[in-house]
């Protein structure tokens, strides 16, 4: 698959602040892209300028092969684009919102019939298209929002925070909405969360602060290069384990639960230093790496929940 976006150089300043100091990153086509960053990295300002909302001062982005500057009509049919806040009216129904939404696209009346129907049937809200938006539960109106981007069949769909602010089995149930829009519609999702479990399951993460890139790859990449495996070790002996531990050479801590906590360099380290210290071991766990733990180390900022 090629990429269909591609961001050479992005730079923005909000006078002498610089939001956007040089961003590069590609997206490929079908891909679940996840844009991560804590609150202020620049992530909302780097999406408005690639959505066509906001002018940079400089770099060049291509979406969908049209060129960022020339082609912003082809790169506005190009993407769908569902923002923290809604734009939904929450006196007019599902239906109404979205012929309103459709009728930018200068369908026939029939044609804007159908493009609602297949948009209601993807974002799962088919049942309450007659219900006011006002009335509908968080969860169905994240799926309208959703529904409303949909509704000029775009190809990659931005989605900012998607699941924020939703109770955790609404979240799953929008989750899962937007992983079967990329897995089964073969969609490009461009999604901006600050749910690591989220973010663990998609195909590449770019990770900013500051307005500059700090790590890009894939979650198994991320996790290999910024998180280490945890060994954790409840001690028969704690004289014993720590004497054991200092000869072998390894740094460890000790939580308050008196837990040693060993950051191991592979999982496999984890057998020789068991083998060592068996016999001062009443139990233990090796703990994998997050995107938890990528994040932090790399941004020094807890997640916001
Ligand atoms: N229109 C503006 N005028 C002045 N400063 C701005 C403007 N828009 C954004 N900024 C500043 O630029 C920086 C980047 O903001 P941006 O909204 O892009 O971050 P973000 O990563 O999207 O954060 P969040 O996760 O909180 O949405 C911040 O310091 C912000 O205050």
């Amino acid at each position: 698959m090629g990429n269909i976006i591609e961001v050479t150089g992005l730079k923005k300043s909000f006078g002498s602040l610089e939001a956007v100091k040089k961003v590069d990153f590609t997206v490929k086509e079908g891909s679940l892209f996840a844009f991560l960053g804590p609150n202020g990295a620049g992530k909302s300002t780097t999406i408005d300028i690639i959505s066509t909302q906001l002018q940079p001062d400089a770099g060049e982005v291509i979406i969908d092969g049209y060129r960022l500057g020339l082609d912003d009509d082809r790169i506005r049919s190009s993407i769908g684009i569902v923002f923290q806040d809604s734009l939904l009216d929450p006196l007019l129904t599902v239906e109404e919102n979205l012929q309103i939404r459709g009728r930018f696209y200068g369908r026939s009346r029939s044609e804007l019939q159908a493009a609602i129907e297949v948009a209601a049937e993807t974002a799962g809200v088919f049942e309450f298209l007659k219900r006011p938006y006002g009335k509908l539960s968080g969860g169905q109106r994240r799926r309208a929002d959703i529904a409303r981007a949909l509704i000029h069949t775009p190809k990659v769909l931005f989605l900012d925070e998607p699941t924020t602010g939703l109770d955790p089995q609404t979240r799953k149930r929008v989750w899962e909405m937007v992983l079967k829009l990329q897995r089964e519609q073969g969609m490009t999702v461009f999604l901006t969360t600050h749910y690591m479990e989220e973010a663990a399951q998609a195909d590449y993460i770019t990770i900013i602060d500051h307005g500059e890139v700090l790590a890009q790859g894939t979650p198994l990449e991320l996790k290999n290069r910024y998180a280490s495996d945890m060994l954790r070790i409840k001690p028969a002996d704690d004289g014993k384990l720590t004497a054991l531990l200092e000869e072998l050479g390894l740094a460890f801590e000790r939580d308050a639960a008196g837990i040693y906590r060993i950051a191991l360099n592979s999982t496999l380290e984890a057998l020789g230093i068991l083998d060592r210290c068996r016999d001062n071991i009443a139990n233990l766990e090796i703990v994998n790496g997050t995107m938890d733990d990528v994040f932090i180390n790399l941004t020094g900022t807890e997640v916001r929940s």
